[in-house]
């Protein structure tokens, strides 16, 4: 899933139009957010289970939630990856390379992916 001109004022408000006509107006004034929203199909028979490759986020800050179908994956500093698990009304903030350079590297842009795994298709949104 994904919606056009998201990076614009009149795209995001196109989109909030439809997914919420009669409230959170203020989603209106967040013309510097850019929302990403994704669908994973469930892995068929004899198909690759990577779902997105490994990559980190120009952006500066990022704030996922998913349909409780786990499949993002961190790696570790130690070059561990690890699979998150996020409770139904939880998301995960990370920092994207923006922060990273902000920061002067305090703050670290993780490499991400998402492997897919059992049955279900997963939705995100960022
Ligand atoms: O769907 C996810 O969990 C990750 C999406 C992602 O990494 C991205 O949009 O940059
Ligand atoms: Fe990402």
């Amino acid at each position: 899933m994904g919606f056009d001109y998201s990076n614009t004022l009149d795209g995001v408000r196109s989109f909030t139009d439809v997914m919420w006509p009669h409230e959170n107006e203020a989603f209106g004034n967040m013309e510097t957010y850019l929302r990403r929203g994704m669908r994973y199909r469930r892995p068929g028979k004899n198909k690759t289970n990577m779902g997105f490759v490994a990559h980190t986020d120009k952006d500066f800050i990022i704030v996922l939630h998913e349909n409780q179908v786990d499949g993002l994956e961190i790696k570790e500093r130690d070059g561990e990856w690890f699979t998150v698990e996020l409770l139904p009304t939880s998301y995960i903030v990370m920092s994207g390379d923006a922060a990273m350079a902000w920061s002067n590297e305090r703050l670290h842009s993780p490499y991400h992916r998402v492997t897919m795994n059992g049955n279900a298709s997963r939705y995100s949104i960022a």
